[in-house]
């Protein structure tokens, strides 16, 4: 296989969280083969960091020396950098190669990553393609206090003056406002990219994900400008699904977006088995309703983010003529029927629902449920305040919520007029649907 090379120069987060390591995470994740040189070891955890073992500028030319050897890189992204011999080095080592600079002057504790930020300005932000600070290292790197949208604009020109870099980016996830705007000039224009806000607590290394995504999108020949936007989306997304590992403040995490896609093919695979099962099972139309049934079946529920990541049958699951069962394949993901949006409000309450299949009403099949050991609870939806149809689902899981401080597995309803009476069961994972559902045929099958 040929992937493009991007190399990570910076410091060793032994937490894994920043540093090389979030570069390397985040070149993968974009289909780059990441290559690092190391500036300094830290001592580091979520909670900061305790000591750094700055690497002799010798050895960091060596590592450089080594890889530009042999591999072909196609970019660079700078991060923590100690000394101006350390940048000397790396601004001599990378001629003809694109570089972005993150200027982590500053590490969240307050311990200084970069040692020297006259070198900085001097030695390397003139060979720079990407430079990309946030308001604290913008101010210090343009002279002007930056606190609003104006002052990163009119920072992001002063950098490109003062250091001529052909783009400068000026992040806004410091500056006070209910959206993230990112602000780049390029020399011609401003362009501003927002998303919003994420109350999120795990955002260690949201600054290199940033700028090693850029560079790894030059490595894959994106322009800057186009990168610009694909990494404000990495980054959005890897703040989203920050890791909630150790005491402090966890990293976030740039493979997320590589799982969520690898999760629905899972979900794509297990709801072919299902139905295999389904239309294999003799009996299976037993547990049609009039209205037919349908299957949810979500990704992971702690990743579970909106309907888009829960999938049902395009065409239901149909009792036709006879009585054979026909699943209406593909299973297809956003669709808003009301077992995708019931499992989400379960979802968004429990977070470990994954399947939720409607049945058709009858005390046999109740009897049967119970007897596997499934809670089951009825709820009244002649109480159900009047409002749009879409809003049905939601209500019934508030309702129970705020009633017992639980789901049941099991969820009925005798019907209003107009309303045929439902089961509705969800379980933890497909296998447990299909064995549950193996288990209720057999208890009622004639
Ligand atoms: C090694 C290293 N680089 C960068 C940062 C900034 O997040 C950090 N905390 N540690």
């Amino acid at each position: 296989m040929i992937k493009p090379t991007a190399l990570a120069i910076g410091g060793f987060d032994t937490g894994g969280g920043a540093g090389v390591e979030s570069d390397i995470k985040t070149f993968e994740s974009l289909g780059v083969h990441g290559v690092s040189a190391i500036t300094a070891i830290t001592s580091q955890n979520t909670k900061g960091i305790r000591d750094v073992l700055p690497i002799d500028p010798d050895h960091l030319k060596s590592q450089i020396d080594a890889l530009l050897d042999d591999f072909q890189v196609k970019s660079a992204k700078i991060g923590m950098i100690i000394s101006s011999k350390q940048m000397e080095i790396v601004g001599d080592s990378l001629s003809g190669i694109p570089f972005v600079v993150d200027p982590v002057i500053f590490a969240k504790d307050g311990t200084k990553l970069i040692g020297d930020v006259d070198s900085l300005k001097k030695v390397l932000l003139r060979k720079a393609l990407v430079v990309t600070p946030n308001a604290i290292e913008a101010s210090i790197l343009s002279g002007v206090k930056v606190s609003t949208l104006e002052d990163q604009i009119r920072a992001s020109k002063l950098i490109h003056e003062l250091y001529s870099v052909p783009f400068v980016i000026v992040k806004g996830g410091h500056i006070e406002s209910n959206e993230s705007i990112d602000v780049m000039f390029d020399g011609h224009e401003i362009i501003q990219l927002r998303s919003p806000r994420l109350d999120a607590k795990n955002t260690h290394g949201t600054g290199s994900v940033f700028a090693s995504s850029i560079s790894a999108l030059i490595a894959k020949g994106v322009d800057v400008k186009s990168g610009f936007k694909i990494a404000k989306q990495v980054v959005e997304d890897s703040i989203r699904f920050g890791l909630q590992v150790g005491k402090g403040i966890g990293p976030v995490d740039p493979i997320a977006r590589l799982e969520r896609k690898a999760m629905k093919i899972d979900v794509i695979r297990d709801m072919e088995r299902f139905a295999e099962f389904a239309e294999g099972e003799k009996n299976f139309h037993l547990l049609i309703p009039e209205v037919q049934s349908n299957l949810a079946h979500s990704i992971d529920p702690s990743y579970v983010t909106g309907l888009e990541d829960i999938a049902t049958f395009k065409g239901r699951i149909i009792r036709e003529w006879g009585g054979k069962t026909r699943v209406g394949m593909p299973p297809s993901f956003g669709y808003p029927t009301h077992t995708a949006r019931l499992l989400l409000s379960i979802i968004l309450k429990e977070k470990k629902a994954t399947t939720l299949m409607n049945i058709r009403y009858d005390e046999k099949i109740l009897n049967a449920l119970k007897a596997i050991g499934y809670e089951i609870v009825e709820v009244d939806r002649e109480k159900e305040p009047k409002g749009p149809e879409g809003r049905t689902m939601s209500w019934i899981i508030d309702f129970l919520y705020e009633h017992l401080g639980r789901i049941p597995n099991v969820i009925f309803d005798k019907g209003m007029v107009g309303k045929e009476a439902m089961i509705r069961l969800w379980t933890n994972s497909i296998d447990e649907m299909i064995d549950s559902l193996r288990l209720v045929i057999k208890g009622v099958s004639p």
